[in-house]
């Protein structure tokens, strides 16, 4: 299987954890979106019922909503029951990376405020420790030349993110968002903390202790991680 099928295989199982009657959050990304499509169809051949989505991006909204799902802010809902979201690595703790989307704030906002979080990923994303896939941070265009210079100082390898014109890459909230290629990354939540008490960092794409089931994507089939936490 090449890597979109086992992307789209793990977003098509994690349909099935989707009940109706609930309200679910739905990620970002190239995974996700086979997971909406799934949901999508479902919805409409009334198999799931009265779900109410979340969205972590324009994107996911958009998405959701052409194909009929009903969505809600997450001010307008008093939880979310399930949270189904990509990520871009995943260590043997069960401990992640993401934003490589760019929607990592949102993300961790509609995770946290999630009862449980499933991550889908193809077999790639699967790493003994975290830090080979660059660690990004959203951070705030006031001073970012300083915040930029603090994390150099720390020697954590800062760059901004560009687009295809050369222009700085800016999130949904127009923060710009800021690679860190530490390599591996032995304390995450030691980092973490750091990248907590700093100013002008609005998030980071740590993402510890979130998780509870992950299904991830190999050539012979998806595989369900379940109740990691
Ligand atoms: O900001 C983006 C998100 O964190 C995605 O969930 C993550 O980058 C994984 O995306 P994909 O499924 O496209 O690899």
């Amino acid at each position: 299987m090449n890597q979109n099928e086992l992307k789209k295989a793990v977003g098509v199982k994690s349909v099935d954890f989707i009940e109706s009657n609930t309200v679910v959050g739905l990620g970002t990304g190239s995974t996700v979106y086979y997971m909406i499509e799934e949901l999508g169809k479902r919805y409409q051949e009334g198999k799931i019922k009265n779900i109410v989505g979340v969205a972590t991006s324009s994107r996911s909204r958009k998405q959701a909503e052409e194909l009929g799902i009903p969505m809600k802010d997450l001010n307008d809902v008093d939880h979310i029951d399930l949270t189904i979201d990509g990520a871009d690595q995943i260590d043997k703790n069960f401990q992640g990376i993401k934003g490589g989307g760019a929607a990592h704030l949102l993300e961790k906002m509609v995770a946290t405020n999630s009862h449980k979080n499933i991550w889908i990923v193809d077999q790639s994303k699967m790493a003994d420790k975290l830090g080979s896939f660059p660690l990004p941070l959203e951070v705030i265009p006031f001073g970012c030349e300083k915040t930029f210079e603090d994390l150099k100082a720390e020697e954590l390898h800062p760059k901004f993110r560009l687009d295809d014109n050369g222009s700085r890459v800016l999130t949904h909230n127009k923060n710009y968002v800021i690679d860190l290629s530490i390599g591996t990354i032995n304390h995450p939540h030691l980092l973490a903390d750091w990248l907590d008490h700093q100013v002008g960092i609005v998030a980071h794409g740590l993402f510890l202790d979130l998780v509870n089931t992950v299904i991830v994507g190999y050539d012979d089939g998806p595989k369900v991680i379940k109740d990691v936490r």
